[in-house]
């Protein structure tokens, strides 16, 4: 049985006296503790949620992070620096980054291995583009960026990664996968798991649906097979939204 895990994922929103107040209103949120729960906050914003969110059950983490650990990487931040304040994720590859900022698999593979050796959860995003999935190719793409950023993970560290499965003609444009297409995705991947680590590390991953993920279509995700959650951008920065989003089953 997978515990299911919603995490915000607040892009470049939120200045530090925003961050502040959105993040007192989420502690005093009555939150179903079945559900691991977190966000993912621009670097400004990290210390704060640290500093705010100590004693609740939500968890924080970057959106982004280098692979080494100190150095002259003028602009990044180090997995030793998010161990420093106890980060407890950091999200990679999400399109953005790989479209604006030109990541390529090569760098989020030495990320993800580094997240790993440091203790931090990986959130691997990984998603086809619209023209990939009107010529059928959404599987090839997701199995190739699996194959790449997944290289030389370990069996017994593979089950700590989380995978979000976000196609990336439905980031931030109110279009939502159907709940069947996404689940099915969310099967492919499952089974590339199974493939390469067994099947017993395939049932204890978890993979998320990311994509204009909504209170109005949570439910349906969630309820299907494959689904364990969600990777949640624009409603992750109200306070009602997240709440309804993580008490999805109520
Ligand atoms: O990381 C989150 C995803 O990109 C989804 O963003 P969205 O919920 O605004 O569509």
């Amino acid at each position: 049985m997978r515990t299911p895990v919603i995490i915000g994922n607040w892009k470049m929103n939120l200045a530090p006296s925003e961050a502040k107040a959105l993040l007192r209103e989420l502690r005093e949120l009555d939150l179903d503790q079945s559900v691991e729960k977190g966000v993912c906050v621009p670097a400004i914003d990290l210390l704060i949620a640290e500093d705010i969110l100590k004693d609740s059950d939500i968890k924080f983490g970057a959106q982004n992070m280098y692979f080494e650990e100190s150095g002259a990487y003028t602009g990044e931040i180090s997995p030793t620096m998010l161990n420093d304040i106890k980060a407890d994720y950091v999200i990679l590859g999400h399109s953005e980054r790989r479209e604006y900022f030109k990541e390529d698999d090569e760098l989020i593979n030495k990320k993800v291995l580094s997240a790993l050796e440091h203790d931090i959860i990986p959130i691997l995003c990984v998603g086809e583009t619209l023209e990939e999935r009107e010529s059928n190719k959404e599987e090839e793409k997701v199995r190739n960026q699996l194959e790449k950023d997944l290289k030389d993970v370990k069996d017994s560290d593979i089950e700590k990664v989380i995978i979000a499965y976000e196609p990336i003609w439905a980031i931030g444009t109110g279009k939502t996968a159907s709940s069947d297409d996404a689940d099915c995705m969310c099967k492919f991947i499952r089974n590339y798991i199974k493939k390469v680590y067994g099947e017993d590390y395939s049932e204890k991953i978890r993979i998320q649906y990311g994509g204009s993920m909504k209170p109005k279509n949570v439910k349906e995700l969630l309820a299907k097979e494959n689904i364990d959650g969600g990777l949640i951008g624009g409603a992750s920065l109200k306070a009602s939204d997240f709440e309804q989003l993580i008490n999805y089953k109520k």
